[in-house]
């Protein structure tokens, strides 16, 4: 992944989710990137041929690597806030005090319960006070956090959370619009539902600026 990472910035957001109660249950590792994915490789053999695959097929054979590498590098790596992109807040010389909103991010995710994908779109909006932020930052912080196991209200309060720091605002609104595979392609199999989650905040939470909002992204 080529873009501009922040490790410092990743890891004060971190301490800033634990205090807030919405980061992701998880324990410190020491290994390194290349030994997850020897240790993953190793057991995602054991699970295919527990499936009965045949491992000396051609088009198996690779796989094991291929999923370990895919969670390490692609659709966990939002786990290693050494990640965390470069998200660096800068001063709102303009005083603009209106609402920024960014729309239709598209968000795949994967559920933290059955491993399948998560997949939908996050609305962000925040009214400046102090700090403003590149535009592309709020879309590659919600994908930050989307690429870990998650459940969808988590999500929504992590970005929140880490833009609340970043933008030393309240003045936060994400909503996500998303389908589970879990609910789509097993369980239920129910192929039409979405989930809508949203995290709230400041003026937001008034009525009327929760309606112009509600109008904004329609
Ligand atoms: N709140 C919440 N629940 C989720 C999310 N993703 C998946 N789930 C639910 O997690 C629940 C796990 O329930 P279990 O009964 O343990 O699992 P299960 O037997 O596979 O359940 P079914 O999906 O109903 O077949 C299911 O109801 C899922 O729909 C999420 O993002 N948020
Ligand atoms: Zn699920």
């Amino acid at each position: 992944m080529k873009y501009s990472k922040d490790a410092a910035l990743g890891n004060a957001i971190k301490e800033y989710l634990v205090e807030k109660g919405v980061e992701t249950p998880v324990l410190m590792t020491d290994k390194s990137n290349t030994t997850k994915i020897r240790i993953i490789e190793k057991n995602f053999t054991n699970i295919m041929k527990t499936l009965g695959l045949d491992l000396s097929d051609d088009s198996l054979k690779d796989s094991p690597h291929r999923v370990a590498k895919m969670f390490v590098n692609e659709i966990f790596y939002g786990l290693d806030y050494g990640n965390f992109p470069k998200a660096t807040a800068v001063e709102n010389k303009m005083k603009y005090n209106e609402v920024v909103l960014v729309k239709n991010i598209s968000i795949t995710s994967t559920c933290e319960h059955h491993f399948v994908t998560i997949d939908g779109k996050c609305h962000i909006a925040y009214i400046p006070k102090e700090k403003v932020i590149g535009l592309s930052k709020i879309n590659r912080i919600a994908k930050f956090f989307a690429k870990r196991p998650q459940i969808q209200e988590r999500l929504s309060e992590q970005i929140y959370y880490a833009l609340s720091f970043i933008l030393e605002t309240e003045d936060i609104a994400v909503i996500i619009d998303a389908e589970h595979y879990c609910v789509k392609s097993r369980g239920i199999e129910d192929i039409s539902s979405s989930t809508t989650t949203s995290k709230i905040g400041g003026v937001f939470l008034d009525d009327s600026a929760r309606a112009e909002l509600i109008g904004l992204i329609k």
